[in-house]
């Protein structure tokens, strides 16, 4: 059946700042002192959206989540009203309350993993949200988004939503970063490639030595149950832990695949070249598939870190023409840009790159293909799916507007301090769920 790939942005939060919260990730940690822009960070992002709107792909809009999240304030033991708490976390511990301040959510990548209809046994698509157990910031993200995945693809006879993994270390899960998917096109059964950083149980395989695996085997097997994913369509592969301890926190730091496309760097995978070979035989569609290996002589792990040339989003604009949608950081540098060059007159389907200006994301090491989850859907899916999710001129002309409107261009370590903050904060999302027609998603909506 004919389907196509969705790919649903993250709308960057109000608060989007850069509070150094993830360790392992390195433009995170290097950008920790920085003032934020958090309009321009949601416009940057809605220009992708609407750029690849305007190339006749099918774009949705992931709403952010509300923050600070004062429940865990709360649960932290901070007490009196929301201004209160707030101004006891500023004084007792303001990067902790930076973290209950966190746009994170924004890279929906990491938001959960999807699997489409072709590749499960009951023909559904499924969908778990990410326990993102790493990260204190992020493990506060699941519950919301799994209210949010259900206010977009609300519909039990296409979509069957599961609850987040068990929120312990040895379950860590990051999501669809760790997740893609190989296939003749995206109505067909596919090969989906799980992507896992460490055993937490079966000390035999290697770990990372300096930064943190955030994915576990574990999490990615129980994902590969309750997905009921067919036998030939899954398979689990190692990320190299070496490249891990050099700042690739995530596989869509080092590979990025579609349809019968996987680019992916010479050191990507732990025993590359079977693991290449494993993906190769038990690769399900009938079209050739093309694995493109960088090498590392080419472009080097730093050069990959920081140019984020594997994060880059790679889209289907027909049956065997493909566009790279990589960071402009790829184009200022010069061993990138030319591996670009030549890889998009070599012999594969990629022939196309468009450059986008995401700086503000990138700052916290979030590139294009962080902040997309893609849901591959048939035409009788999306037509379930929540409408008001689907980005269209109208839409994009709203959300600018809504943005410019509710958020600031500049937040700093002291503007947390002001509880004028939250109340902004709240009143735009409070909007947006209007706009996207979401219902009752946060917190402060549901306990009011
Ligand atoms: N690779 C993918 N798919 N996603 C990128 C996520 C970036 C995010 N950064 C942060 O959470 C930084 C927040 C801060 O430091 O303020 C993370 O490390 O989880």
């Amino acid at each position: 059946m004919h389907a196509l790939e969705v790919n649903f942005d993250g709308l960057v939060g109000p608060t989007h700042n850069y509070a150094g919260l993830s360790y392992g990730n390195v433009a995170s940690l290097n950008n920790a002192a920085s003032f934020s822009n958090p309009q321009e960070a949601v416009l940057q992002g809605l220009a992708k959206m609407k750029a690849m709107h305007d190339k006749g792909l099918t774009q949705g809009v992931f709403a952010p989540h509300a923050r600070p999240d004062l429940n865990v304030l709360r649960r932290l033991g901070f007490t009196g009203n929301d201004a209160q708490v707030i101004n006891k976390a500023f004084k007792a511990d303001p990067i902790l309350l930076r973290a209950c301040y966190s746009a994170s959510a924004m890279w929906t990548a990491n938001a959960a993993t999807v699997s489409p209809s072709p590749d499960t046994n009951d023909g559904k698509v499924h969908f778990t949200a990410a326990n993102l157990n790493n990260k204190f910031h992020r493990s506060l993200e699941p519950n919301t988004t799994t209210r949010l995945l259900k206010a977009m693809f609300n519909n039990e006879q296409y979509f069957a939503h599961h609850s987040h993994l068990p929120e312990q270390g040895f379950f860590g899960d990051e999501g669809a970063a760790n997740h893609t998917r190989l296939c003749d096109s995206h109505g067909e059964t596919g090969l989906e490639l799980f992507v896992f950083g460490a055993s937490a149980f079966n000390s035999q395989l290697v770990k990372p030595v300096k930064f943190p695996a955030r994915q576990t085997l574990e999490a990615s097997e129980a994902i590969c149950r309750l997905h009921n994913i067919k036998d030939t369509s899954q398979i689990l592969l190692q990320q190299n832990p070496d490249v891990i301890d050099q700042g690739v926190f995530h596989n869509d730091v080092i590979a990025v695949g579609n349809a019968n496309v996987l680019l992916c760097h010479q050191q990507a995978f732990l025993n590359q070249t079977q693991a290449l070979d494993d993906i190769r035989e038990a690769y399900v569609g009938n079209k050739q598939l093309y694995i493109i290996e960088v090498p590392t002589s080419k472009v080097s792990i730093q050069d990959a870190v920081s140019s984020y040339l594997f994060n880059s989003q790679l889209v289907s604009l027909s049956d065997d023409k493909m566009l790279l949608v990589a960071p402009q950081e790829c184009q200022r540098n010069p061993a990138v840009k030319a591996y670009i060059e030549e890889m998009i007159i070599a012999d594969n389907p990629i022939n196309q790159v468009q450059f986008f200006d995401l700086r503000q994301s990138m700052q916290n090491g979030g590139g294009p293909a962080c902040l997309r989850l893609r849901v591959a859907l048939n035409s009788q899916e999306l037509a379930a799916v929540n409408p008001e999710v689907i980005l269209d001129e109208q839409k994009y002309t709203q959300l600018c507007d809504w943005a410019t409107r509710h958020y600031r261009d500049k937040l700093g370590a002291n503007d947390f301090a002001d509880p004028a903050l939250l109340t902004e904060s709240y009143q735009a999302l409070d909007e947006l769920t209007q706009l996207l027609s979401l219902g009752s998603v946060y917190p402060f909506q549901l306990e009011a």
